[in-house]
């Protein structure tokens, strides 16, 4: 501490003393007064400003009380002595805070900064936060130079809010939301949500690693893609499809996806949705960051003529039909109203994408098509070390010849290895035996879809699909290949 410190801190006590003993001898209405001086003297000497953050402000909390908590949650944990540890109820992770009095010392911009959290009863009137009645006061207050104050505070503060809502965003639990089956209806909640835990990563897909990488390079860039999206006046968002046979990976890639993202997922359950402004009023509800699935699209709509022949016969038979046009999801993928919100992914998936309708398969539409198929060896290698905990082994080459080019989905390759999970060898020479039992991918007529159906839009030649499409025209391969056209 420099001279100037001390002196300060010696008048400090020299003039409480003298202003106690005067208070003292004097009546009480004079002391409150001199009290107040005493107050302002003390303010005038020390050479700190306090900020006080409480946990509520006025009828609700405080955000940046949350923030200043998550904040400080990182580094409490490390150098504070005295910590409160929490786990709030349904939770998966603890939460540290600074214990009453508490305090902690940081560095910002070469300057040295104090927080230190009081708790007090509350006087009177006790706040209700939800149902629960809180009779504790809570506030944290921020200590630092007056000299450093001008040019410190609002970057600090600054930090400290983008710092909170990073942790927030990285450790925060997420969840999986689907559609309330039946009318939502005014004020009613459309989506009901459950924690989010799907153990699937990119580590654990097995699929070529080269596609995997394109995918996930695909998927940072889109993080990071705000300015582009803002320069190019599109709206935030990527949309995927995902397509091959089931049992190789498409919801497993979704559950990928979100977790790689750290996004919520809303899983849209089409058949629920009656009709194309439910549609809209669900998607409206979906919070920014988050990844909406629309699982076996080609199921779930009604997409061409051939299903309406089928949508005769379900009401015939009474079945619940999806009343959700192409066109509604159309305007929902690209539409203008799809720019209310941002940092979305949208995923549609099928097991047959020769029935999706060419609308919905045009550039620019989804902006990636991924094929999930058989099962290769790289594939394989990765599901041996997820079940059964093998990076190599003697009977890997023999696995290698045994799986090319052979109709096995993943899922089937699991399974086996499963089952003798505990006999890794008996496991791989039960793979290696079903494998010489399984018919080549080539006897399957697993054609590329894409083209072939590109080839089928050009010999159309009625307009049939103008009418299932809501108004939607549909008129020549070109037209479907230039991505300037619009709707
Ligand atoms: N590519 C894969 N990588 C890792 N596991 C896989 C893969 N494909 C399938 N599996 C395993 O098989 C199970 C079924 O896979 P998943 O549900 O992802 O397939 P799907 O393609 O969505 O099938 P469907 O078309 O029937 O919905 C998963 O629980 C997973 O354990
Ligand atoms: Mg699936």
């Amino acid at each position: 501490m420099n001279q100037n410190g001390i002196y300060s801190i010696l008048t400090l006590l020299i003039g409480r003393f003298v202003i106690s003993f005067v208070a003292s001898i004097l009546p009480s209405e004079y002391r409150r007064i001199l009290d107040t001086w005493a107050k302002s003297l003390a303010n005038y000497l020390t050479p700190y400003a306090f900020f006080e953050v409480p946990e509520f402000y006025g009828a609700g909390g405080n955000e940046i009380y949350d923030h200043v908590q998550t904040y400080l949650s990182s580094s409490t944990a490390i150098a504070a002595h005295h910590v409160s540890l929490c786990r709030p109820k349904n939770a998966t992770r603890n939460t540290f805070s600074l214990a009453h009095n508490e305090s902690i010392e940081e560095e910002f911009m070469g300057v040295n900064l104090w927080w230190t959290h009081h708790v007090s009863q509350r006087q009177g009137n006790t706040v209700n936060w939800g149902d629960v009645p809180l009779d504790e006061k809570r506030t944290y207050t921020l200590k630092i130079r007056k000299t450093d104050k001008t040019r410190v505070l609002e970057p600090y503060v600054e930090h400290v809010i983008a710092t909170a809502k990073n942790l927030k965003d990285r450790t925060r639990d997420r969840l999986l939301y689907t559609n309330v089956k039946g009318k939502g209806g005014y004020n009613k909640r459309v989506w009901e949500s459950v924690p989010f835990k799907h153990p699937s990563t990119f580590d654990t897909l097995a699929m070529d690693p080269e596609q995997k990488t394109e995918i996930k390079a695909d998927l940072l860039d889109f993080t990071k893609g705000e300015q582009f999206y803002q320069r190019a006046g599109k709206a935030w968002k990527r949309g995927y499809l995902l397509y091959g046979p089931p049992g190789t990976g498409k919801s497993s890639m979704i559950a990928a996806i979100a977790n790689f993202l750290q996004y919520d997922v809303y899983d849209v359950e089409l058949t629920e949705v009656a009709s194309n402004s439910e549609l809209r009023k669900l998607l409206i509800q979906t919070t920014n960051r988050s990844v909406i699935v629309i699982e076996d699209i080609d199921c779930s709509l009604d997409l061409s003529e051939r299903v309406k022949a089928q949508k005769k016969k379900a009401q015939e038979t009474q079945e619940a039909i999806s009343r959700v046009t192409l066109s509604g999801l159309l305007n929902f993928t690209d539409g203008l109203w799809s720019c209310c919100g941002s940092e979305r992914i949208i995923i549609f998936t099928t097991n047959h994408i020769e029935k999706l309708d060419p609308a919905l398969l045009r550039s620019g539409r989804m902006d990636m098509h991924i094929h999930m198929s058989w099962c290769t060896f790289p594939a394989f290698q990765v599901l041996a070390y997820n079940n059964l905990g093998l990076k190599k082994h003697e009977l890997f080459p023999e696995v290698e010849k045994a799986i090319s080019g052979k109709a096995i989905t993943p899922a089937e390759v699991s399974e086996l290895l499963i089952k003798k999970k505990r006999n890794p060898t008996a496991a791989l020479e039960g793979l290696i035996h079903d494998l010489h039992k399984t018919k080549l991918a080539s006897e399957i007529p697993e054609v590329n879809i894409l083209e072939e159906k590109e080839d089928a839009i050009s010999k159309r030649t009625d307009d049939s699909l103008l009418a299932d499409a809501g108004g939607i025209e549909i008129k020549t391969k070109e037209e479907i290949k230039d991505p300037a056209t619009t709707l």
